[in-house]
């Protein structure tokens, strides 16, 4: 047997043909959709996300605004820029890029973003919502994972679901949006405490791996006819790793590349959120 890939890149491709129309559909009502960016430093890594979402920005329509900062910028300077698109009528939603160079607060940045433009949904008002099952603007990543989901059938609902990572803009988010009652899905959220990771992945029908391990998920761990998603990064020799080890295509049902999977849909919910918001705003 050998797994269903779950291309994310392909399916990342058609969200965006649907979300050019939406975005045209707001330009005939004198609506424009501005993504904004605010990157801190130089990090080669995080310049080529940015990039790939402003490039993302132009194939479907939507303007974008770059505030790129030095890599010694004070938490002052990343404040001004906050504030600045805040004010911004041309800046629908935007993100700033993570992590900051050290020594800056992440958190207090995150805080003083208008929560009616995160369109990462990383506001505290907005994780908030998610506890409180409130509508909000949802993670990018979990909201991606949901979405590639659906889009290739495998099952959700009751289905037990092993995420490994607690960090907030994966593993945290992604155990509330499951358990939510439209997804319906059992969570275990293991995480470096974790005890016996093996015994909570073989149980599960689907392994989340978001752990930054390369080749932490090999085939023995993982329930024949599973699917698995890898979401982990980190570079080995300078080259990208996942956390899934190659072999685990062997045994489970369906796989999430890494590159290719989760990374792409991440993206293309960037944008779906900020769509979203401009909708809502033009409808109200
Ligand atoms: N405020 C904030 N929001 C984020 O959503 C955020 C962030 N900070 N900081 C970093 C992480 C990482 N992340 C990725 C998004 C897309 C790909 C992606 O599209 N990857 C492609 C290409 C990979 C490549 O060629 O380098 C793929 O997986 O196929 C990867 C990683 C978003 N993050």
């Amino acid at each position: 047997m050998t797994a269903q890939i779950l291309d994310g890149k392909a399916t990342a491709a058609e969200i965006r043909a649907d979300l050019k129309v939406r975005v045209d559909r707001l330009r005939e009502r004198g609506v424009t959709v501005g993504l904004g960016t605010v990157l801190v430093g130089d990090d080669p890594g995080s310049t080529a996300y940015v990039n790939m979402k402003h490039r993302d920005c132009a194939e479907v329509g939507i303007e974008s605004i770059r505030r790129d900062l030095p890599a010694d910028a004070t938490q002052d300077d990343v404040e001004r820029a906050v504030a600045e698109l805040n004010e911004d009528p041309a800046c629908t939603g935007y993100i700033v890029q993570l992590p900051l160079p050290k020594g800056l607060d992440e958190q207090r940045v995150l805080e003083r973003i208008d929560p009616l433009k995160d369109a990462d949904g990383l506001h505290p008002i907005n994780l908030g919502r998610l506890v409180l099952m409130q509508p909000a603007p949802l993670p990018c990543t979990p909201k991606g994972i949901v979405e590639l989901l659906g889009r290739f059938g495998v099952p959700l609902r009751g289905a037990e679901v092993t995420v490994i990572g607690r960090g907030v803009t994966v593993g945290r988010p992604l155990g509330l949006l499951l358990t939510r009652r439209s997804e319906n899905a059992t969570v275990t959220l293991c995480h470096t405490g974790t005890r016996d990771l093996a015994e909570h992945t073989r149980k599960a029908d689907i392994v989340v791996a978001a752990a930054g391990v390369p080749g932490l998920i090999t085939a023995d761990l993982v329930k024949p006819g599973a699917a698995v998603l890898d979401v982990g990064v980190s570079r080995v020799d300078g080259k990208l790793a996942g956390d899934v080890a190659a072999d685990v295509r062997e045994v489970a049902g369906w796989v999430a590349p890494n590159p290719g999977g989760v990374g792409p849909m991440t993206r293309a919910m960037l944008l779906a959120n900020v769509v979203e918001a401009a909708e809502g705003a033009a409808a109200s």
